[in-house]
């Protein structure tokens, strides 16, 4: 792989490159870096966890002038928290080049949204719907944006901001250079990319398998009311670092993530009904470890890196291949391994075998852990706690007690107690969840491959070499991937959103995060 340093980037960016600890650029940024610093279009796809945000964001930070007072890049993504966390990481990368960058989006007060404008930032990353309608009171002005990144692309379109998107895209100068980025590309990116992207080059690093080989994936084979209790048997098997359990509607994780604080785990809910206040305060206390579950809807399923998440569990499993892709992309990212499970009914095992065809990855089976294996793990963990304390200082004060307790009881005995009181255990708390209908395979189309030659019908595919309009086909794919029938049948037509919708209706409170809509108004009421 390549060193940052043979891109030829202003030392001041390649300061902070380094200061991040990165050493080579990985396979995303090394295709992508140098052809966006010619300020040619992109469409860029990657596995999930490998670096798409230096990949764009580092080019884009490169190009702009210190001396700039004009907004002249955006970066749009389709939720919130990924709108911070971007702000974020571009944040770092201009850390010494002293660029001002601003995240804006829904939720948060706009009065404090303009006074940060205020400032003259050069780069803005925000969601649609509150760009909008920044640029509807005159607060933000594109007229000079010479950098515009879609992150998430698919996902953007699937959401339904598509209207958003052209009325923003509209309002940029056409010299403008676009990208795109996702590990995911279906054919419904294509109508983004020909109405709005010019000559663009498609970099793909989208080997045989688009989910990361360096997530252990597994299903368990469950009925509906089992789940809770196979949810804590394997939290308490495998004593994750972090975990973030995906839930299918917003009633589901608000009746998990209180489910499982009655049950002792340090756990919250993230959804799109929650106030961004307490969706900040969710994401800061899973950030730094103060909660170590993370119950969410789809809401979490794109772009969201936060270290240390050891597994992800599909509570319940996702409707599409795609989101299946993203969500257990949370973990195995940078590198590092990680544990997928996902719970699959009976009924739910033919969309479970559909997800495996499009995604082309067998997930094996696994029986669901034994009470005896959920004792033995919460036991090894919890002695593994104790014994990570027996020599530190810090239990001096605690030594007393200890003595006195030594005189009048067996230690056996007494070190037993302390594990039981220790393992947090609260068996004798019934829950109760609201039973979630199963999810329905998805009727398959013959074909809809689409005809423009530069996109595959599949959302894995990429982009196979050749095409026209100056793409160089830079495809690392190997093998026929997005060719064959199981993933074109997975189109992304009306029909499909239909269904989708469908789904949920007339069950407003239990309501899927990520309903498609064919028309948001904000992002307030959309995602986020
Ligand atoms: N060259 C690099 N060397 C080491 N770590 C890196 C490098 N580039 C990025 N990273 C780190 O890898 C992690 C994942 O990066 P990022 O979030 O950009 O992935 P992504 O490809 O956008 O994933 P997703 O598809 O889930 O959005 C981040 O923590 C990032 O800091
Ligand atoms: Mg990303």
């Amino acid at each position: 792989m390549k060193t940052f340093a043979e891109f030829g980037l202003e030392p001041k960016v390649l300061q902070a490159i380094t200061e991040l600890g990165f050493e080579e650029s990985t396979p995303i940024q090394s295709k992508s870096i140098p052809i966006a610093l010619t300020g040619s279009d992109l469409i860029g796809q990657a596995q999930t966890g490998t670096g798409k945000t230096a990949a764009f964001g580092i080019p884009l930070i490169n190009k702009i002038p210190t001396s700039e007072d004009r907004i002249v890049a955006l970066i749009m993504t389709p939720t919130r928290e990924l709108a911070i966390q971007v702000s974020e990481e571009i944040g770092k990368l201009t850390r010494f080049k002293g660029l001002r960058s601003l995240a804006i989006y829904g939720g948060q007060e706009i009065g404090r949204q303009i006074r940060a404008l205020k400032k003259r930032p050069q780069i803005i990353i925000g969601t649609p719907g509150r760009m909008l309608d920044h640029i509807n009171r005159k607060t933000i002005r594109l007229d000079d944006v010479q950098t515009v990144v879609l992150d998430e692309a698919d996902e953007m379109l699937d959401m339904g901001f598509m209207e958003d998107i052209t009325s923003i895209l509209s309002l940029i100068p056409e010299n403008r250079q676009t990208m795109l980025f996702s590990a995911t590309m279906p054919p419904n990116i294509q109508k983004l990319a020909q109405q709005f992207l010019k000559n663009p080059e498609h970099v793909s690093v989208i080997p045989k398998q688009v989910s990361v080989p360096l997530i252990d994936q597994a299903y368990i084979e469950v009925h509906e009311r089992q789940k809770f209790d196979a949810l804590s048997r394997l939290l308490d098997m495998e004593s994750p670092e972090l975990a973030i359990i995906f839930g299918r509607t917003k009633r589901r994780v608000d009746e998990l993530s209180e489910a499982l604080q009655k049950r002792g785990y340090t756990a919250d809910g993230l959804h799109g009904d929650l106030s961004q206040n307490q969706r900040d305060a969710v994401m800061r206390k899973f950030r730094d470890g103060s909660i170590d579950v993370l119950v969410a809807t789809d809401v979490a399923a794109r772009g969201l890196d936060v270290s240390g998440v050891s597994h992800v569990i599909n509570f319940d499993l996702p409707q599409d291949p795609e989101s299946y892709v993203h969500r257990i992309g949370r973990t195995g990212r940078a590198g590092k391994e990680g544990t997928a499970w996902s719970f699959v009914t009976p009924r739910e095992l033919d969309h479970l075998h559909f997800i495996e065809k499009v995604t082309r990855h067998r997930i094996p089976k696994k029986p669901l852990p034994s009470m005896a294996e959920a004792i033995e793990g919460k036991q090894r963990m919890t002695a593994e706690r104790i014994l990570e304390l027996v020599s530190e200082d810090s239990i001096n004060e605690y030594k007393g007690i200890a003595i006195q307790m030594l005189e009048q009881y067996d230690s056996v005995n007494l070190l037993a107690a302390a594990i039981k009181l220790l393992t947090g255990e609260k068996k004798d708390v019934s829950i109760e969840l609201t039973p979630e209908d199963p999810i329905r395979a998805k009727k398959r189309r013959p074909d809809v491959r689409s005809n423009g030659r530069r996109f595959s019908s599949s959302s894995f595919g990429g982009n196979r070499s050749g095409g026209s309009g100056g793409s160089r086909g830079r495809s690392d794919s190997r093998g026929g991937y997005g060719s064959g029938r199981s993933s074109s049948s997975y189109g992304s037509g009306g029909g499909y959103n239909r269904d989708r919708d469908s789904q949920y209706k007339g069950k407003g409170e239990g309501r899927s995060d990520n309903t498609r809509r064919p028309r948001p108004s904000s992002d307030d009421f959309v995602n986020s």
